[in-house]
Parts: C-alpha cells; structure tokens; sequence
C-alpha cells in the first residue's frame, strides 16, 4: 500500500473518535451512500461533489468523520478481488477495525445479495473484529440506517 494510504489511514485512526474509512469499487455508489447519509437525498451529480472528505457528522451520538477514497486511483487495485479485500484489513492502521459492508444496489435486478457477496468475498474468513453486511438501496434510502446503528452499537459496546 502506498505511503500516503499509509498516512491517510494512521491519521483517521490514530485517535478515538470514531471515522469512517468508506472503500469499495468503481460505480459501487460509495458517494450517492455518503450524501443520503448526509443530507437526507440523492444527489445525482456527485462527481461533482466532494469526493474525498465530507463534513464530520453524528449520528446515534458518535460523531463521524467519513473519508470516501473514491476518488484516489492508488486505492482500486486493492479491491479487484477477494484476496485484496483481506490484505486491506490486514494492514496495521485497520487492525480491530469494524468492517461494515453495504451490498448496494439491490433495487437493480440481478444485484449480488448478502448472501452472494458474503460468499464471493470469503466474508466469515474474517478474523479477531466484528463485520457485517447490509443489504442497501442509496437510490431508495433503504439499509442504511440498520448499517450505522448496528455500527454505531458495536462501536459503543467497545468493538475496533
Ligand atoms: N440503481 C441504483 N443506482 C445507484 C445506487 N447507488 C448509486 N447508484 C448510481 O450508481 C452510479 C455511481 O454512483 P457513485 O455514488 O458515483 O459511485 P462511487 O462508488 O462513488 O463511484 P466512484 O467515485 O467512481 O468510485 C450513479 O449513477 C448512482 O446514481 C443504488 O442503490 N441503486
Ligand atoms: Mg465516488
């Protein structure tokens, strides 16, 4: 991994509050999640928007701090294939880190369910930290609240 991942992710977790790293490929909707979160809506001209870092935000009382690399070319090659989405969470910065998964797009038929992508990813491979996946909808605003409470409750309950 690049040294300015390596940067960006001791940064985001060298203290305590709570940050949110958000990752995932090209397309998958990372931004559209970050501004329904945000704002309550679809923005649908979200290249345009901030890609990197939004405003911090609450929620559920844990103050967020949500990073969306999106946008950094040098994080993509990471994520091609199962094998890169266990190095990721092996990197020392992430180690104990919570690791939620959004399985978005499921208003599109023939999208990966839970099921499929936590067999696709090896997903109970994962070790020594709590995870979860989600079905989500950012088109439809669907799972992403279930996502952060349970993230938020494990946070809470002294999980990463
Ligand atoms: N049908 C459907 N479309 C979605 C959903 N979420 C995002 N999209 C669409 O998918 C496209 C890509 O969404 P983005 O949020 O830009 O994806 P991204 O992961 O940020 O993409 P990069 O920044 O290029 O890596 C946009 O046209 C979104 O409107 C969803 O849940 N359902
Ligand atoms: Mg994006």
């Amino acid at each position: 991994m690049g040294i300015l991942f390596t940067k960006m992710f001791s940064s985001l977790f060298g203290n305590k509050e709570a940050r949110i790293l958000v990752l995932g490929l090209d397309n998958a909707g990372k931004t559209t999640i970050l501004y329904r979160l945000q704002m309550g809506e679809v923005v649908h001209d979200s290249k345009l928007q901030l890609d990197l870092m939004l405003r911090p935000c609450s929620y559920n009382n844990i103050k967020f701090q949500v990073w969306d690399l999106g946008g950094q070319t040098s994080i993509r090659p990471y994520w091609r294939s199962k094998e890169e989405f266990h190095a990721i969470l092996e990197e020392e910065e992430l180690k104990g880190a919570v690791v939620l998964i959004f399985a978005n797009k499921q208003d599109l038929p023939g999208a990966l369910d839970d099921a499929a992508i936590t067999e696709a990813l090896e997903l109970h491979k994962i070790k020594n930290r709590q995870w979860s996946i989600f079905k989500t909808s950012a088109i439809k605003g669907e799972g992403l609240f279930e996502g952060l409470d349970w993230l938020s409750n494990t946070l809470k309950s002294g999980g990463g």
